[in-house]
């Protein structure tokens, strides 16, 4: 019998990845990556604002490059046998659509408008309006956001929403409905985007916008004109039901099917969030605690429903049934900055050099820097009177949401170099890291061990080491470059019927982990006291900055 194949796709914050994947054994027949071309150019961003747009051609373009790139070295037979696609993305990366589902950037009228395009999961230009959604909730008889910790956070659909129609009437008027970028694009491959007729992802609606079945779906018209009366009527544009990954979006359109070179008849999963997908890569089993370590962390957790049936994990991003695997609580926390906190400091040091000494000489230290930075890093020392940093550079997303939080550095004498405060940083994330850890364990969840995937898991020795000493715990990573990708594939195998459940995918197509940090015993005191400063600076920072 000959192999069957499916297709992972990974829409990451810069760049979308596409593995094609044996589902027999798992094994990789063709991966792909296509960097988002308007976004590296920095267009429709202003980080002075925490504005972060993408515009729906970057994801368009991207989409067709990875996959065509992915499937380049299968033959026709091969490309046949491709069964299924399944899409994860991040999130909440929400956008403005009309009546048939066209995102309104793709109309000339909205095209070079940023309120009309995909609104980034790190875009915080709404944190006035999460906090009238959380003075909302305290008032409502319901407490909305008793499953997404109790805390709205400015990341998320309403509030999101909200603050675009605040700002362009424009906009306002012409948006007929909103979509998660997971829901979107997926329906994109099916050929029917149509607001009230796609099927909308459990995880996304769970998550970001309030959906529960204990509420009989999203927040109630009056609860949400209660925030403000521009949200009024839109909740019936909206969606009632949810749909979990394991289930069918639809089939391939013919346009697509002939564009990727794909047989008709290739099953569309339904969508999810990247951390999601990426933690059924890594072979997540109930209490074991993976971190999707890229430009942020999203840290997910799953659960038997009838042992968490009381348990509210207060300061997360959520608790939702079936968000990650069918039949299990999905809970999700994270940091809003981590690679991108070091992405920071590289732009730090490298913006002079290609002001004062060009392209070149930048793009060699660009290379270079980070990779230097850790290893030099990795030889200091470790004392309690080291320079001690918060992690908020982009906020705080937990625990206890507040994307108001900024950074702060103590400590600092004219000894302090790029590599001591570099070290700072990398600290200051693990430290946020176990604030998270720390928070699910006191709240009554244990974690029974840690798995890292993603970019910063597989590039930095460094950064893992560290984080293994803060939380004094083993951390594993997982084999595969794309465990968000390969999720993804095993999903695609669920939803096509290759595989009954996402328990028989993991066990079929999963990579297995290739490395193992060990806690080192002699840093674990002098880091719980560095921790300990790392608090203090936190409460002045919350307090007074
Ligand atoms: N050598 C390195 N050490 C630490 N972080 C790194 C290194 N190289 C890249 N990174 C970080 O990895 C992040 C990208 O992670 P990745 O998982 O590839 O992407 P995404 O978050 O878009 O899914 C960037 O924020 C970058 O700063
Ligand atoms: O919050 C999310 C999911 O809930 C985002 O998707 C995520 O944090 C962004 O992922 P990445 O850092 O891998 O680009």
């Amino acid at each position: 019998m000959s192999s069957t194949y499916t297709i992972g796709i990974d829409f990451g914050t810069d760049s979308v990845r596409a593995v094609v994947v044996n589902t027999a054994n798992g094994s990789t027949a063709g991966a792909a990556v296509s960097y988002y071309k308007r976004w590296k150019e920095g267009k429709y961003c202003d980080a002075s604002i925490s504005q972060f747009r993408q515009h729906p051609k970057d994801y368009l373009e991207s989409l067709e490059e990875a996959v065509k790139g992915a499937l380049a070295g299968l033959s026709t037979e091969e490309r046949l046998q491709v069964k299924g696609i399944s899409i994860d993305t991040t999130g909440s990366t929400v956008v403005a659509v009309n009546e048939e589902g066209i995102p309104l950037s793709l109309l000339p009228e909205f095209e070079e408008n940023p309120h009309a395009m995909f609104i980034l999961w790190k875009d915080h230009t709404a944190n006035k309006e999460a906090e009238e959604v959380n003075a909302a909730a305290a008032k409502s008889a319901i407490d909305y956001t008793k499953y997404v910790g109790g805390i709205y956070s400015s990341e998320w659909f309403w509030a999101k929403i909200l603050k675009t129609y605040r700002t362009d009437a424009g906009v306002r008027a012409a948006a007929y409905s909103w979509m998660e970028h997971c829901d979107w694009i997926s329906a994109v491959l099916t050929g029917e985007t149509k607001p009230l007729e796609i099927k909308r992802s459990r995880c996304a609606a769970g998550h970001k916008a309030m959906w529960n079945e204990e509420f009989d779906g999203l927040p109630s018209e009056e609860f949400l004109t209660s925030i403000d009366p521009l949200l009024g009527g839109l909740r019936e544009r909206l969606f009632q039901d949810t749909a979990t990954s394991d289930q069918v979006m639809g089939t391939i359109s013919a346009e697509w099917a002939e564009t990727l070179g794909l047989a008709t008849g290739v099953v569309i999963g339904v969508g999810a969030f990247d951390c999601h997908m990426g933690a059924v890569g890594a072979e997540i089993s109930p209490y074991a605690f993976v971190r999707v370590m890229g430009t942020s962390t999203c840290d997910i957790l799953i659960a038997p429903n009838e042992e968490m049936k009381d348990t509210l994990v207060k300061g997360i991003c959520g608790q939702v049934d079936g968000s990650v695997v069918p039949g299990y609580l999905g809970m999700e926390a994270g940091q809003s900055a981590y690679g991108d906190y070091y992405a920071w400091f590289q732009k730090l040091i490298v913006g002079p050099v290609r002001s004062l000494l060009g392209e070149e000489a930048a793009a060699q230290l660009e290379d270079k820097i980070l990779p230097y930075l850790s290893e030099e890093a990795f030889k200091l020392p470790v004392s309690e009177n080291d320079v001690v940093a918060t992690d908020w550079i982009n906020g705080r997303r937990t625990p206890d949401a507040n994307h108001t939080l900024k950074a702060g550095f103590i400590g600092m004498n004219l000894s302090t170099d790029a590599v001591k405060m570099f070290k700072a940083i990398v600290e200051a994330t693990s430290f946020g890291s176990k604030a998270i850890v720390d928070r699910f364990i006191s709240q009554g969840v244990p974690i029974k061990e840690v798995i890292a995937i993603g970019g910063v898991a597989k590039k930095s020795p460094f950064v893992m080491q560290n984080l293994s000493d803060v939380l004094n715990v083993p951390i594993k990573v997982a084999t595969s470059d794309q465990a968000c990708a390969l999720g993804a594939a095993m999903f695609a195998a669920v939803a096509a019927g290759i595989h009954p459940d996402v328990k028989t995918a993991q066990e079929k197509m999963g990579s297995g982990f290739d490395k193992e940090y060990y806690p080192r015993p002699e840093y674990v005191e002098v880091y719980q006291k560095l921790y300990s400063k790392y608090q203090k600076l936190g409460n002045f920072i919350e307090t007074n900055a």
